[in-house]
């Protein structure tokens, strides 16, 4: 794993930090195997983010864009995550449909939804079950809990091991979420985090010791390059020598 961490001046440099980071993943992903594939989360932190991404004059034929997890509702919810992006960046350029990959969400049973979903992944890497393909850049938030996707603490979905992705459980409410395993995967995977109130729970992810299930951030160890971007209200009480 090659650990990175950058604390930025506010959330508008976060933005900037973050978009021309992916821009450079864009750029080398395509460039090496002709397309870039990204997961991405949701939460009110990437909205800004998915708004300047839309401004990029990009090979939109060449991206294709999955999501990390989604709430358990329909697609025109307005919690849905894929609305969101949908109406900050997807609805704004000129992307092929069959590039947007969002989760399913109309199953009666959100564990058909997750089968679905999972085979969808697995024919369009490739892979087989059991086998985790890695997508060239997974975006992620991190809530005040730790929590990453819709990997909560203390839940179920936090040992799901075998599979790509699973159903999370946010208060009873169902949400379909990528496992760990699957994200660890990933050749780049970017948290993108603001705010005071996210303090308390990066000092407990960055510790040396403390319980993954508790701070479920803490079990992303990817591979490849792991990015912490954060802002100074988020950032600035992390010891240097853990910020590394
Ligand atoms: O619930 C969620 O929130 C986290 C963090 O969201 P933010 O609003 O604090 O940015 C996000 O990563 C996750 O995808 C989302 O479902």
């Amino acid at each position: 794993m090659n650990k990175k961490v950058e604390v930025v001046g506010d959330q508008q440099a976060l933005i900037a930090r973050s978009l021309e980071l992916i821009l450079s993943k864009i750029e080398t992903a395509i460039e090496q195997h002709g397309r870039f594939t990204i997961a991405l989360s949701g939460g009110s932190t990437p909205k800004p983010l998915y708004e300047a991404i839309a401004t990029q004059n990009l090979p939109w034929d060449k991206i294709h864009v999955f999501w990390g997890d989604e709430r358990y509702v329909p697609a025109d919810h307005p919690d849905s995550n894929q609305l969101m992006a949908h109406r900050a960046w997807l609805g704004r350029v000129d992307i092929p449909t069959a590039n947007i990959h969002p989760m399913p969400t109309s199953d009666q049973d959100p564990a058909d939804a997750v089968a679905k979903y999972e085979q969808h992944l697995q024919e369009f890497f490739h892979s087989s079950p059991g086998e985790f393909p890695a997508l060239d850049v997974i975006l992620l938030g991190m809530g005040d809990d730790a929590h990453t996707a819709s990997l909560f603490p203390h839940t179920e979905a936090l040992k799901v091991r075998d599979r790509l992705i699973t159903v999370g459980n946010k208060d009873g409410n169902p949400r379909l979420t990528f496992t760990y395993p699957f994200i660890n995967a990933a050749n780049c995977v970017m948290f993108v985090v603001a705010g005071a109130n996210k303090r308390s729970a990066l000092a407990h992810v960055f510790a040396s010791v403390a319980d993954d299930f508790t701070y479920p951030s803490r079990l992303i160890q990817p591979q490849g390059e792991l990015w912490w971007l954060l802002d100074k209200d988020a950032g600035s009480e992390l010891k240097q020598d853990v910020a590394k």
